[in-house]
């Protein structure tokens, strides 16, 4: 079965040779409160053969999780002039509102059946950060689109005016959510055979964005479905995200081409390998295919929150995955989410415009 795609890989072929061993029926649970050296275990199994798992005691307080989900329910229903206010084509980050009908993720040319609000990573969302690094908010005619941060940093985030809670209540969500990635990234280093703290310095000022989603029910019985979103694989090294509600619609492909659901379980948050992470790991960690329909008859919500290290760290395979040689070329990893966001949002002149704008600040001489 071949598989192609705007956002994920362009071109990823499911064998329908797999030995059942090497494929799943099931997503993994692994309790994070368990001796570390079982995690580890239990990790390794989950990102090497199946890309994604349920994570469960992850400390973060479900009072957080409810006043960002309701939050976020408010901000959709406001009218459509409020929503565009915060529209992702008033900004430059590629972040901010996004209507229906506005993103393609796979190859049925139908447009995903979501609206969603995106937001990127400030230090002042960001517990941890130096007190010296917080930077205001760049008021949009201050903006420059040809400075580097306007991509890179922060500053950028387009906050809903009509619904000021959402800033607070997404940052709050956000900081906690920025604590357990970096926990899962030390785990992640162990299972890649790395000193614990290998990725730290890179996960400081980590490029990530978050994203609520709203999927509104749509037809059980249409033959040709329209998706939430289409099948696809995540861009960053991975994504923590929290479904809203008791609504099953995500479904994940294992090898064998059959879609698993993987329905909201109370308590956990389910984390799926990008392809980032998969490229620097050789091909170590799955990135694994998933998509959403939502035929269930109710609205749904999930709020995804992807991450990755700082946009310039060069991604190129690591020492302990290449024994039979690296199979990719090194990226700075702003570039290659750069590029995967932009394709299916820009069109083709904007896009070349700004690509020789983000090349020229993200892609220093590198020796192989
Ligand atoms: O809504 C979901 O459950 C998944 C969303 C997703 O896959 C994405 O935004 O990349
Ligand atoms: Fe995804």
């Amino acid at each position: 079965m071949a598989f192609t795609s705007f956002a994920g890989r362009s071109y990823n072929i499911v064998s329908d040779q797999v030995k059942q061993s090497d494929s799943f029926n099931e997503i993994p649970m692994i309790d994070l409160t368990q001796p570390q050296a079982r995690v580890v275990d239990s990790l390794r199994d989950a990102c090497t053969r199946v890309g994604f798992f349920y994570i469960s005691n992850h400390g973060i307080p479900q009072p957080v999780i409810d006043q960002v989900f309701s939050t976020a329910a408010e901000f959709f229903g406001l009218d459509d002039t409020a929503k565009q206010q915060a529209h992702f084509k008033n900004g430059t980050a590629l972040c901010g509102y996004e209507g229906f009908q506005n993103v393609y993720t796979d190859e049925t040319k139908k447009p995903d059946l979501n609206e969603a609000f995106s937001w990127r990573y400030a230090p002042d969302m960001d517990r941890l950060s130096e007190p010296n690094t917080k930077i205001e908010e760049t008021k949009p005619e201050e903006r420059n689109p040809d400075k580097e941060e306007d991509f890179l940093t922060s500053g950028q985030n387009l906050w809903p005016k009509a619904k000021p809670e959402m800033r607070h209540d997404i940052s709050q969500y956000y900081d906690h959510v920025l604590d357990l990635a970096r926990k899962l990234i030390r785990l992640f280093a162990l299972v890649l055979e790395l000193p614990e703290t290998y990725f730290d310095d890179m996960m400081q000022r980590p490029g990530s964005m978050g994203k609520i989603l709203h999927y509104p029910p749509q037809p059980a019985k249409d033959p040709d479905p329209p998706f939430g979103i289409g099948a696809h694989t995540d861009i960053e090294c991975f994504t923590i995200l929290c479904q809203g509600g008791d609504i099953p619609a995500l479904q994940v492909l294992n090898p064998n081409g059959e879609w698993i659901l993987a329905p909201p379980i109370p308590g956990t948050f389910v984390v799926n390998i990008g392809d980032m992470l998969a490229r620097w790991s050789n091909d170590t960690f799955r990135s694994t295919i998933h998509r959403v329909l939502n035929i269930t008859g109710r609205e749904r919500y999930s709020l995804p929150v992807f991450i990755g290290p700082s946009y310039q760290t060069i991604i190129q395979p690591l020492e302990t995955c290449i024994a039979n040689g690296a199979k990719y070329d090194p990226i700075s990893a702003g570039l290659y989410v750069w590029k995967r966001l932009a394709i299916s949002r820009l069109d083709k002149d904007e896009y070349e415009r700004q690509l020789v704008k983000i090349e020229s600040h993200l892609t220093p001489p590198v020796n192989v």
